[in-house]
């Protein structure tokens, strides 16, 4: 026995799964680093308190963006970080090192994904395998990836959308976006500074997405303070924001989504459409949380659309349950 892990390395959050445990790690994919030294100050929930606030020596990076590795030696110092800390999970089972499942975003290239893997191995594994994003967003939403009938996943994460259909155990088609959570917080930002000359932080900026945000529809007459930075006077300044901007902001990489599943439906064969009419789309990843998401899918391709149970967790859920399946991966792995 020994713990063996799966995975999420996802742009906003890093979560792993350790055997006979379930999720032990969940925090958010950020690094700390002192930029004199280069020595790595803090990693995960502890970083994440810092941004906005560090002084001149500390940066912080968040070490995937837009579903890319953004800065290797940060990726591979968090992976280390989060596998280390995973090792009291061991007590009890006999401390061989663990067989790792790892989920990258899909806009890795084959060179990155090896550089994850070694980095992995480097970090005491014993053997690697890496996984695509969206089989496993669809084993961990317990969808039938494994019959012959076709199944529809969108997982909408901080950095990219992947959309999928996937039948008898594999994806039959598959698109990926890098446009997700964050490229909306982004939106919010660049509308607040047009339209108020204001500068805001991202963590505002996804605030106002959690609480005033909507896909379709905003609900009339909300709205909000936020805090930040007077363009013209150069001083803190407070605005009050409503949810009709917060929508309008919203729209054009809410509708990127919907365009990219629209396109990914268009390219699946016939009776795999079929199916997923009957059984509809489900979504994965923290963006399908955004208020109204479903119904605005639902509007645009006519199929009924649910969200996952516990999206946020799906892909490392996903990870997780492949370790029963570790063999076949191995068998795969020779294979290539
Ligand atoms: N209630 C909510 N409403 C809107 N967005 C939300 C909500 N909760 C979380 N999110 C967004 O979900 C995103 C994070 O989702 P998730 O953890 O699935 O991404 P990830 O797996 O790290 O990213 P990727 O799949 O791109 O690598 C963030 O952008 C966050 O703002």
């Amino acid at each position: 026995m020994s713990r063996d892990l799966g995975i999420d390395l996802g742009t906003a959050n890093l979560l792993v799964f350790v055997k006979g445990k379930g999720i032990v790690i969940n925090e958010p994919s950020v690094v700390a680093v002192n930029t004199k030294t280069g020595d790595i100050v803090a990693v995960g929930d502890e970083a994440r308190k810092m941004v906005g606030r560090t002084p001149g020596n500390i940066t912080i990076i968040r070490p995937l963006k837009d579903g890319v590795i953004a800065d290797f030696q940060s990726t591979s110092a968090m992976l280390n970080y989060f596998i280390s800390k995973t090792k009291k999970y061991a007590s009890g089972l006999i401390p061989t090192k663990p067989r790792v499942v790892i989920c990258t975003p899909s806009g890795v290239t084959q060179v990155e994904k090896r550089a994850i893997h070694d980095s992995a191995l480097k970090s005491g594994a014993k053997e690697v395998y890496v996984v695509e994003e969206p089989l496993a967003a669809a084993i961990g939403a317990n969808l039938p990836v494994s019959e012959a009938v076709g199944s529809m996943v969108v997982d909408i994460g901080g950095g990219t959308t992947e959309v999928a259909v996937l039948s008898l155990g594999g994806i039959v088609t598959s698109r990926s976006l890098r446009i997700g959570g964050d490229a909306q917080d982004q939106a919010i930002m660049g509308y607040i500074r047009k339209k108020h000359n204001l500068l805001i932080g991202e963590r505002s900026a996804e605030n106002l997405k959690f609480e005033l945000g909507s896909a379709w529809e905003p609900e009339i007459g909300r709205c909000l303070d936020v805090r930040g930075r007077d363009m013209l006077t150069g001083l803190p300044t407070t605005v009050e924001i409503t949810s009709e901007e917060i929508y309008d902001s919203l729209q054009e990489p809410v509708q990127r989504i919907v365009e990219v599943v629209k396109l990914t439906l268009e390219k699946c064969p016939p009776e795999l459409s079929g199916d997923i009419m009957a059984h509809g789309i489900v979504l994965t990843g923290g963006g399908s949380l955004l208020k109204n998401m479903t119904k605005l899918i639902e509007k645009e391709t006519n199929i009924p659309v649910l969200i996952a149970e516990n999206p946020l967790n799906c892909v490392a859920n996903g990870t997780g349950k492949t370790l029963d399946n570790i063999n076949i991966l191995r068998l795969q792995k020779k294979s290539k």
